[in-house]
């Protein structure tokens, strides 16, 4: 299709009873780049996100991860696809608490029904400078390894797109910053591409390009941020959004 999008979405809407979360979203995100999504509480991030990963469905539109036309999967299909293609950072970093950090991380490959090799499994806590951790449990952690043990799970199984909602919204600034810069190398060194709701314009300044929303549709987008800039825009949605 000479797409180079990873993932794409073609008039995506999702509507919860009435209320219209995203509505007629079309966007796309190319290999090798990382992109910030930011906007006002309630203006459909997380919902974005969600459609955009295959974690939900939308309610009309259509979503191409990888090449795959997700509405067109039944659920099962759906999770498979999640699992071999997509890596997820969350804001509570969502460890399981019983298993030790190389525990862990291995799971993603676990779940994919092959068996980690150890060699592997080091090599991502190596590269995000834990791999002296192996053996403790995620509460023997601060917040800021907890976040890169789970960005290290993210990135095990070579996902073509790693999702983050708020992955730096725990953290204190200088832990935030650990965090954003194992992002920027997963799309600069690897040529990965990453996608991360934040409300921190601090954050997004660390992306190749800004897309805002509002209201559940696009209501600009801004290319090499910077943080300034960022919060400028910010406020002038917040604005727009109270006249409305
Ligand atoms: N499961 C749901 N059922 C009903 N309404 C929902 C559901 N999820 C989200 N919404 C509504 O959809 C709209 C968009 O919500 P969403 O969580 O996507 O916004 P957000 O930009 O991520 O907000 P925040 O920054 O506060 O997390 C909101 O009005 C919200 O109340």
């Amino acid at each position: 299709m000479g797409d180079n999008n990873v993932v794409r979405l073609d008039s995506v809407s999702k509507s919860y009873g009435r209320l219209v979360a995203i509505d007629d979203l079309s966007i796309g995100f190319a290999r090798g780049t990382f992109t910030a999504v930011m906007g006002p509480s309630g203006s459909g991030k997380s919902t974005f996100l969600h459609c955009a990963a295959g974690l939900d469905r939308p309610t009309s539109g259509r979503v191409v991860l990888d090449g795959v036309e997700v509405d067109a999967l039944d659920e099962k299909a759906r999770t498979v696809l999640r699992r071999e293609r997509v890596g997820f950072v969350f804001q509570a970093f969502n460890l399981l608490p019983a298993l030790t950090v190389v525990e862990n991380v291995a799971l993603p490959l676990r779940l994919a029904g092959r068996a980690p090799r150890r060699e592997e499994v080091m090599a991502a806590l190596e590269r995000v400078g834990l791999a002296d951790r192996a053996r403790h449990r995620p509460a023997e952690l601060s917040g800021g390894q907890q976040q890169r043990v789970a960005i290290a799970r993210a990135l095990i199984a070579r996902p073509a797109v790693v999702f983050g909602d708020e992955p730096t919204g725990a953290l204190d600034t200088r832990t935030a910053l650990e965090v954003l810069a194992l992002l920027r190398a997963v799309v600069d060194r690897d040529g990965g591409t990453a996608v991360m709701v934040t409300h921190d314009p601090v954050a997004a300044a660390h992306a190749d390009r800004v897309v805002f929303l509002a209201d559940g549709r696009i209501a600009g987008e801004l290319a090499a941020p910077t943080a300034a800039a960022v919060a400028e825009r910010m406020t002038h949605l917040g604005a727009w959004e109270r006249v409305r």
